[in-house]
């Protein structure tokens, strides 16, 4: 079977101007600065005003931490006001961009198809997919979690060749426990993760299903971080509001140490 390495990710959403940036990574890399820790691979997803600083600084002091978008545009240029390219992304030396953030999807209307052609641009580009998908709370009480999930992920993924989809970052991340406090237990979020993995196997082959990474994301914080990373199908998390934090961070990124 593959080994996983676990990816943490930090999604500021619109928080952090370009110098709060700057000061936020410096803490980040100090923390994270003795030898060679790479047990989890660490990630922030600042805003795309923020991105030019954060390579500057991850560039010039040869830092680990690797960094993304939170969106790109499905185009590749044009007249698209107001929308980043994944060509301008890559030009950044992005390693990541998130695409169907539940908050995109509800205030931005994005649908699956939108989703689906984001993907697509960040594979032309280089860039790694993090796909996020997840119910709101009215699908989850109604017992429909996992095939609404499935659904997002199948049409996320459509027409995505396996050599891509192998590489990519699925995160779940229920709608009702983002920046609510309200975590989705372990086991919860284990019954969807492991019914991603299956979806991607049945899609693509067991192979590829092994090498993806499945993230959690809702509410995680240093308290809660180690028994959702106990579990099998789970191979990181995309902390929001804990990740402007960076003490809080890094003690999320150390859940082994706890
Ligand atoms: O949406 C999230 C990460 O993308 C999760 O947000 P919170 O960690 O604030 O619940």
């Amino acid at each position: 079977m593959t080994t996983r390495t676990p990816l943490m990710a930090g999604n500021w959403k619109m928080n952090l101007n370009h110098l709060e940036a700057i000061a936020h990574v410096q803490k980040l890399a100090f923390a994270l600065a003795d030898k060679d820790y790479d047990a989890c691979e660490v990630a922030v997803l600042p805003p795309f005003t923020d991105l030019r600083s954060v390579q500057t600084l991850v560039d010039g002091d040869k830092l680990k931490i690797k960094y993304g978008a939170q969106d790109i545009s499905a185009h590749d240029s044009g007249a698209y006001t107001g929308e980043i390219s994944g060509a301008m992304l890559a030009k950044l030396k992005c390693t990541y961009v998130a695409i169907g953030h539940s908050e995109r999807r509800q205030y931005h209307a994005e649908t699956d198809e939108i989703v689906n052609a984001k993907v697509k641009a960040a594979h032309k580009h280089g860039l790694t997919p993090i796909l996020c998908v997840g119910e709101e709370l009215e699908v989850r009480e109604a017992g429909n979690h996992v095939t609404h999930t499935l659904t997002q992920v199948e049409g996320g993924l459509k027409d995505v060749p396996a050599e891509q989809a192998e590489s990519i970052v699925i995160a779940y991340e229920p709608v009702w426990a983002i920046g609510t406090g309200k975590v989705c237990g372990a086991d919860d979020a284990q019954e969807v993760c492991a019914a991603i993995r299956g979806k991607v196997a049945e899609l693509y082959s067991q192979e590829v299903a092994d090498a993806v990474r499945i993230q959690y994301g809702g509410s995680v914080k240093s308290g809660n971080v180690a028994e959702i990373m106990a579990k099998p199908d789970i191979d990181g998390a995309l902390v929001g509001g804990a990740s402007l934090d960076a003490d809080e961070f890094v003690k999320i990124v150390r859940f082994r140490d706890q």
